[in-house]
């Protein structure tokens, strides 16, 4: 379960528990399986085709447009300027730099000007869109912040995972890069740590809020990978 007292059981046998390290404990084996997720080997390994890559990242697009309307309810939602600044210098790097690469993805795949206006999302791509939506409209601080250490801890840990082959397509080592580079690192560590701090603030409500959020965004990324997995 996923109360403040399974926490406390979980923290109490511990030496400097954290609760991000509980939530993802709690949302095995999803985590594990996405992070493990064979379509990143396949991606790093060189063994995904142009087409598969772009109907992956025409998927993915439609997971961007909401979660960048995410940021942007985090950093309305953040209680102070120091969190504004970093969420809003992470909108900044999505909005140039990964918008481009989606872009550029797009051109040197020729994904046709009818899927990038009206993409055909799959169910497990519509279920991602919708949470990150509700979870924008209706969602506190830490609950938003719950959904983005999940989105981004998890591409942090698969990119540092992988092993990429020489001669990699350079698209596709430009979206691992995205993902495993320090900055991004620091990201994370940073939303981990705000996390740890908001949650602990929380009362048991909003505690069991934040963490059935955790659980249900990992279960969505699991589904969502296993969707655009060719097969
Ligand atoms: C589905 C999914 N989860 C997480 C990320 C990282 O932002 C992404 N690009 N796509």
């Amino acid at each position: 379960m996923s109360t403040r007292s399974d926490w406390n059981a979980w923290a109490a046998g511990r030496e400097s528990a954290r609760i991000t390290d509980w939530l993802r404990e709690i949302s095995e084996p999803d985590w594990s399986a996405t992070v493990n997720h064979p379509l990143f080997d396949a991606l790093a390994e060189g063994r995904l085709s142009g087409d598969d890559f772009a109907a992956y990242m025409v998927q993915d697009y439609g997971f961007v447009d909401p979660f960048t309307a995410l940021i942007g309810h985090a950093i309305g939602h953040a209680p102070s300027m120091p969190d504004r600044v970093v969420l809003g210098q992470f909108m900044g790097m999505l909005t140039s730099d990964e918008n481009s690469t989606f872009q550029r993805t797009f051109d040197a795949f020729d994904v046709p000007a009818s899927l990038r206006e009206a993409p055909d999302y799959l169910p497990q791509t519509r279920a991602f869109r919708e949470l990150l939506h509700d979870t924008g409209q209706g969602g506190d601080y830490a609950e938003i912040l719950a959904v983005l250490v999940v989105t981004e801890w998890v591409y942090l840990e698969w990119a540092l995972r992988v092993t990429r082959v020489d001669g990699l397509h350079p698209l596709m080592g430009e979206w691992i890069d995205l993902h495993d580079n320090p900055a991004f690192q620091e990201f994370v560590a940073w939303l981990r740590q705000r996390l740890d701090e908001e949650a602990a603030a929380l009362d048991d409500t909003a505690f069991a809020r934040m963490a059935e959020r955790f659980r249900d965004t990992v279960a969505k990324e699991r589904a969502f990978h296993d969707a655009v997995l060719p097969r």
